[in-house]
């Protein structure tokens, strides 16, 4: 089936007087199947509101290819926009208007039915509190009354920058929810966020993005599995007399005060035989198997080289070239 979302070799570039040239988005790539639920990470300034703005069509890139629903963009976006839900910029709400009132003006406003206003708040778990007025909202109520908004036309595709800003656990896990419940109802949905452990609980997929370009993609668990150095964490009695015996053995080791790490352990069985079978009893033996958190600082951290981002969906062993397809848009333009 093709993508829901095709980008290749998007750039742009703002100039402007007070800071001069600043590279936003340079040769990014992404691809978003149909039903993904897709976390598209990155650290501040990376580039990711600039790649949905220019996806959406507001603001011009400077080259690169780009197709939502198979319609290029941002020529063809038109043919599509009403499949398509976007939260890209907060919308702003009249604090004294009601949930209820203020998507029954955007029903009114997007020619859709209003029978469908009742519906948004009941899929965003606001119905209870459509009558009440938006400047009483907390801040989570007011991101799902967003939501409810990009969903009145019962979108196949909705895109959400960085749904979860500024919201409390509380807010963060009504939003998880509320997401979930609109995978499971096929909507297929491109999250930007900062907040990693959110979208290692929600996202089937993920594109990192650094530096504006990609640095990663793919299944969630590959790109985890790309990084697993099959360490496990060991505590154990005269631990430097264990690394020894676990060195002779054939095993990588690093000591620290408390613990060691080994490596390159396909069985960690192998750990507490080497060990017991010298009397070394193991206290401890945790598996060090990495999470998002680890991977996004590895590939976007200080350490991260500036010049050459390591594109690890296309240098390790789940290598996957990019199909495009013939309808994707082709944009050249200056800056917005
Ligand atoms: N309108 C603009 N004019 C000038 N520079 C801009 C403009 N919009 C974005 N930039 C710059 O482009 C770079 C990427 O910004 P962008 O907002 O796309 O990043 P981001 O990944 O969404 O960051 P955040 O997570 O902080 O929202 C930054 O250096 C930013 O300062």
């Amino acid at each position: 089936m093709s993508a829901v979302i095709e980008i290749e070799g998007l750039r742009k570039t703002f100039n402007s007087v007070r800071h001069g040239r600043q590279v936003a988005v340079d040769g990014f790539d992404l691809t978003v199947g149909p039903g993904e639920v897709h976390g598209f990470l990155g650290p501040n300034g990376s580039g990711k509101t600039t790649t949905l703005r220019a996806l959406l069509g507001l603001v011009r890139a400077d080259g690169g290819r780009m197709s939502v629903l198979g319609a290029p963009s941002p020529t063809r976006l038109a043919q599509v926009a009403g499949r398509v839900g976007a939260i890209v910029e907060s919308p702003q709400f009249f604090g004294n208007f009601t949930g209820y009132r203020t998507l029954r003006l955007l029903a009114l406003a997007g020619g859709v039915p209003v029978s469908r206003v009742d519906e948004a708040l009941e899929q965003v778990g606001l119905h209870d509190r459509g009558d009440e007025r938006v400047k009483g909202y907390s801040l989570g109520m007011k991101q799902r009354l967003a939501v409810a908004s990009a969903l009145l036309k019962n979108p196949e595709l909705l895109i959400l920058d960085e749904p979860a800003n500024g919201l409390d656990p509380a807010g963060i896990r009504e939003m998880r929810d509320l997401t979930r419940s609109l995978a499971d109802a096929g909507v297929t949905v491109l999250i930007s966020s900062h907040i990693l452990a959110e979208i290692q609980l929600i996202c089937d997929h993920v594109t990192i993005i650094s530096r504006g370009r990609r640095v990663a993609s793919g299944r969630v668990d590959e790109v985890l599995a790309g990084f697993d150095r099959h360490e496990f964490l060991v505590r154990v009695a005269e631990p430097e007399r264990a690394a020894e015996l676990l060195r002779a053995g054939g095993l990588p080791v690093d000591v620290y005060s408390d613990h060691l790490v080994v490596g390159q352990v396909d069985d960690p069985t192998r750990i507490s035989r080497l060990l017991g079978e010298q009397g070394l009893w193991v206290r401890e033996l945790t598996s060090l198997r990495p999470d998002l958190e680890s991977v996004f600082l590895e590939l976007t951290g200080d350490g991260a080289h500036p010049e050459v981002p390591r594109q690890v969906d296309g240098s390790g062993p789940h290598h996957r070239v990019m199909e495009m397809d013939a309808g994707v848009g082709e944009v050249r333009g200056d800056n917005a």
